[in-house]
This record gives C-alpha cells, sequence and structure tokens, in this order.
C-alpha cells in the first residue's frame, strides 16, 4: 500500500498491512447497539467553552476537510461529560460517503447518518502536546456529530461555501471567527467508549463522545465535500467521493449513556 487512503488499493481494508493496531482491542468507529448501552448517573454535562478567535485555518489535507485552531492555549476547551481535566480544542473535520445514505462513521442500531462531524480536543491537562497526548491512552477526546439529510444547515454553509477555494490537497486558506459550538445540536446528550483515531496511524488514544441528536444537512452541501479532491495539483484529478472507515469490532467494550 503506497499511501493510505479510502480506494479499492489502498483503503480500510488495507491499513493493518501498515498500522497492526488496526486490529486492536479498541478500534472506532463502531455500531452503537442502543438496548446495549448502560446509564452512568457519574457522567456528568458536556461543558464545551470555545472562542471563536481560535479558529485560524481551513484546509484540505487529502483525507478531509478540517479547520484547525490555536492550541497553544487554553482558550477553546471541552470539560465534563465522561471527561476528567480539560481537553483543548485542535481541530474539527468531516466524514461524508459517495451518496447520502451512508456516510457517517459511527452507526446506531446498523443505521448510517449520511456523514459525521468530528471534533478534536487533546489533554492538555497532562501532557505537553497533541502528538504525546494522541500516543496516551486518555490522551484525545472526540465529539462526533451525526449530519441527518433534511434542511440545509445555515452554520454548515459558513464551510461548505469555502471549499472551492481547498479543492485540491494541501489547499488552506484562512478561516477565523467561528465557535463550532454553532455545529451542535440542541441536546448535549451522549454515549461515550474506549475508541482509536478512525484513520491511519489508528492511534488507540480517544475517548469517544458521541452526541445522539444528529444536525441537519442538505443533498447540495454534502456535494460539496464531496467535489473535493484526494489529489494534489501535479497529480491526476480524483474526488473525495467517501473517507468513512467502516464500524470495529466492540471486543467486549462497554458503551455508557448519561
Ligand atoms: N477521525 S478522528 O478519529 O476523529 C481523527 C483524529 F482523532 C485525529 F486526531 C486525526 N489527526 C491525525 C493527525 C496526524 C497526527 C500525526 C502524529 C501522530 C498522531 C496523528 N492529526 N489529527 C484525524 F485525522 C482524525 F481523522
Ligand atoms: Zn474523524
Amino acid at each position: 500500500m503506497l499511501h493510505w487512503g479510502y480506494d479499492e488499493h489502498n483503503g480500510p481494508a488495507h491499513w493493518k498491512e501498515v498500522f497492526p493496531v488496526a486490529n486492536g482491542d479498541r478500534q472506532s468507529p463502531i455500531d452503537i447497539k442502543t438496548e446495549e448501552t448502560k446509564y452512568d448517573p457519574s457522567l456528568r454535562p458536556l461543558n464545551p467553552n470555545y472562542d471563536p478567535a481560535s479558529a485560524k485555518i481551513i484546509l484540505n489535507n487529502g483525507h478531509s476537510t478540517s479547520v484547525e485552531f490555536d492550541d497553544t492555549v487554553n482558550k477553546s476547551v471541552l470539560t465534563g461529560g465522561p471527561l476528567s481535566g480539560t481537553y483543548r480544542l485542535r481541530q474539527i473535520h468531516f466524514h461524508w460517503g459517495s451518496n447520502d445514505e451512508a456516510g457517517s462513521e459511527h452507526a446506531v442500531d446498523g443505521m448510517k447518518y449520511a456523514a459525521e462531524l468530528h471534533v478534536v480536543h487533546w489533554n492538555a491537562e497532562k501532557y505537553s502536546s497533541f502528538v504525546e497526548a494522541a500516543r496516551q491512552s486518555d490522551g484525545l477526546a472526540v465529539m462526533a456529530v451525526f449530519l441527518k439529510i433534511g434542511e440545509c444547515n445555515p452554520q454548515l454553509k459558513k464551510i461548505t461555501d469555502r471549499l472551492d477555494t481547498i479543492r485540491i490537497k494541501g489547499k488552506r486558506a484562512l478561516f477565523t471567527n467561528f465557535d463550532p459550538s454553532c455545529l451542535l445540536p440542541k441536546s448535549l446528550d451522549y454515549w461515550t467508549y474506549f475508541g482509536s483515531l478512525t484513520v491511519p496511524p489508528l492511534l488507540e488514544s480517544v475517548i469517544w463522545i458521541v452526541l445522539r441528536e444528529p444536525i441537519s444537512v442538505c443533498s447540495e452541501q454534502l456535494a460539496k465535500f464531496r467535489s473535493l479532491l484526494s489529489t494534489a495539483e501535479d497529480e491526476v484529478a480524483c474526488c473525495l467521493l467517501r473517507n468513512y472507515r467502516p464500524p470495529q469490532p466492540l471486543k467486549g467494550r462497554e458503551v455508557r449513556r448519561n
């Protein structure tokens, strides 16, 4: 496998060839069987506290589009929920499919949504950098939000309207004054479990917080994600039509709910 991606020759089925942890005991995403989740009264309300000035750039990294935040200080943080300590906002990004029927990474009772937003944080209380935290079992906390096909989402428009300026892999553009809380649903009720990055190097360092209520997205907005290219300037253009990893074995893990 040359460089990992989502095509037949370098997609999720091949990742274990380079990243053997792909067959590990706490891989993500998973299919959340709601009947088997366990209510945990010790789980606290989620407390996202983001400063719009932390937003810096919007980027096409060839695998997704992300908004990167200034994580050199505790300006935008997530506390509460299943977390002990303060997790600092690093980036948000999306996963989508080649059609509106599937595109999310997590599934709920076997059902997949059209897309999924990930809000990535790292444990800045215990570790000194994102890369160090990414190697620790409690290093990262990712909040996942399902995108359900419906009304066009005016908040998401701020992102989808910029995608034509970063079509090519590696392109980036200034993107500030953006508070990702505007993409969260009314209810912050969640499921939580111990998992991994869903992209190589698939490190098993993520405390997953999956919000139960989806936000809306319309087909036209999703189509803009699919028009992003997974290729750089000097390569034959190839659209990033899908970028989701299928659900992985639960291997005895518990999924708790608040
Ligand atoms: N889908 S996900 O699981 O929410 C998700 C994440 F949680 C991530 F942290 C990343 N991530 C990957 C790197 C490179 C680092 C390069 C040095 C070693 C750590 C990874 N930066 N952020 C990511 F791309 C992603 F998709
Ligand atoms: Zn992701």
